[in-house]
């Protein structure tokens, strides 16, 4: 469980804001004498598979079997689902007054407190009704979830359970299982091609990641013994090239430059020929963010395609968009944009070690359904972690390991 914590640790200001809202939410209107679990059928029927929770946090990109060159991005199969154990049904309490004298049963911890070996025996407990749905509402709202997601996370938590007494651990291990079923289609790692060279153009805003992103990822993809080529498209900013340099040189790949101000477009034919010369395995091209003039990069995007494509025509084999976590529900309109200006092929979200937004990634996967690659977790070399959204979801809502 080291990884767990770790990331519980990372996502820290998302987590203690979910579980503080959530504890303040039981104990306003909770019970405290009130042993006995009302949480008899912990989960719906049916039941969210869980992924192999045994990946490694430095294995972001990992390079799973090869598979033929695909025209359009063909994904990778998901790591090897787990199915969960269906949860032994019990009697279903009546919703009732606590009762008077503790009874004798020992309380029976929902799934994840199974898993986790935890019991929820002596916290308060308070009834699920209207008004602590909405309060859980608000709490996901204010997580930047979005409206939808945290009405659709609410009403399925409530499902077969109001009325019931439930204490906070077990409101977040059904905020974290609710969470986890929405998140689970979208956890996919980038896919990796049989191509050479696989070329991943990266796209986002100005700041959201992308130089940084683009360094991790090539360390990963070199540690798993692939050639990589990274071509410093953004050649508007001569930080910006400078930046990617000094990341080629942490993860001991080389970068290919051009003139400030050059054509990005003739860097990237330049880059993808040498590339083809080297026999590369991945070429990664970083591009300009500059969002305040759409149609200029609407524009030089489509030339690096057009141009790439005279050397590769199913190139580029994915489009990841970076997006930053810190922006909260502006993370959606970016995915709209880009979507329209790019063929986005998945997602990492960055610096969701640094902020309270981390719904915001559930908000994604309900409204897109884009493939969540990976996740940015702090600003050194190996701070890029796969998406497991088990993982994620347990580390969001605090729960403990
Ligand atoms: N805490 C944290 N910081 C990050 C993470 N990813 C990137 N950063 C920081 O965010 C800032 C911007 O990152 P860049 O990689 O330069 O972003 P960019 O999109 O390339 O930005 P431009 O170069 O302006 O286009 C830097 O200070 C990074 O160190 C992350 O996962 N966590």
């Amino acid at each position: 469980m080291a990884f767990f914590s770790k990331l519980k640790d990372r996502l820290f200001k998302s987590s203690s804001k979910l579980e503080q809202g959530l504890d303040a939410i039981v104990e306003e209107g909770g019970e405290t004498a009130a042993p006995a679990s009302d949480l008899a059928d912990p989960a719906p029927a049916s039941a969210p598979t869980v992924p192999e929770p045994t990946r490694d946090v430095r294995d972001a990109a990992p390079v799973p079997e090869e598979r033929p060159a695909p025209g359009a991005a063909q994904l990778q199969p998901d790591p090897l689902p787990v199915a969960t154990p269906a949860p032994t049904p019990g009697p279903v309490t009546p919703a009732s007054p606590a009762p008077t004298s503790p009874p004798p049963a020992e309380a029976k911890p929902g799934f994840l407190g199974r898993l986790l070996g935890r019991g929820t025996t002596d916290e308060p407990r308070r009834v699920l009704d209207d008004d602590m749905l909405e309060q859980l509402e608000e709490l996901l709202i204010a997580s930047d979830m979005g409206v939808d997601t945290a009405l659709r996370i609410t009403s399925n938590m409530a499902e077969g359970r109001v009325g019931k007494r439930l204490s906070a651990t077990e409101i977040k291990e059904l905020m974290a299982q609710e969470i986890a079923r929405v998140m689970e289609p979208v956890a996919k790692p980038m896919p990796i091609y049989s191509k050479r060279p696989q070329v991943v153009l990266v796209v986002g805003v100005n700041g959201s990641g992308k130089t940084t992103t683009i360094g991790k990822l090539a360390s990963q993809f070199k540690g798993a013994g692939k050639k990589v080529v990274i071509a410093a498209g953004d050649t508007f900013r001569a930080a910006a090239v400078e930046q990617l340099q000094v990341w080629g040189e942490r993860a001991g790949v080389p970068v290919l430059t051009a003139p400030e101000g050059s054509d990005p477009a003739s860097l990237a034919f330049d880059a993808m020929t040498r590339a083809q010369e080297e026999g590369a395995d991945l070429l990664m091209i970083d591009t300009a963010g500059r969002l305040q003039n759409r149609s200029d990069l609407m524009e030089e995007l489509a030339k690096i395609v057009r141009v790439i494509r005279k050397k590769d025509e199913t190139a580029p084999h994915n489009t990841l968009l970076v997006l930053d976590a810190t922006t909260g529900q502006n993370a959606l309109n970016q995915v709209d944009v880009f979507r329209k200006i790019s063929d986005v092929s998945g997602l990492v979200m960055t610096k969701l070690d640094g902020t309270a937004k981390g719904g915001v990634l559930v908000a994604l996967a309900d409204k897109f359904g884009l493939p969540i690659h990976a996740i940015g977790v702090g600003e050194q070399i190996d701070d890029l972690a796969p998406f497991d959204p088990e993982e994620f979801a347990a580390a969001l809502t605090g729960l403990d390991t």
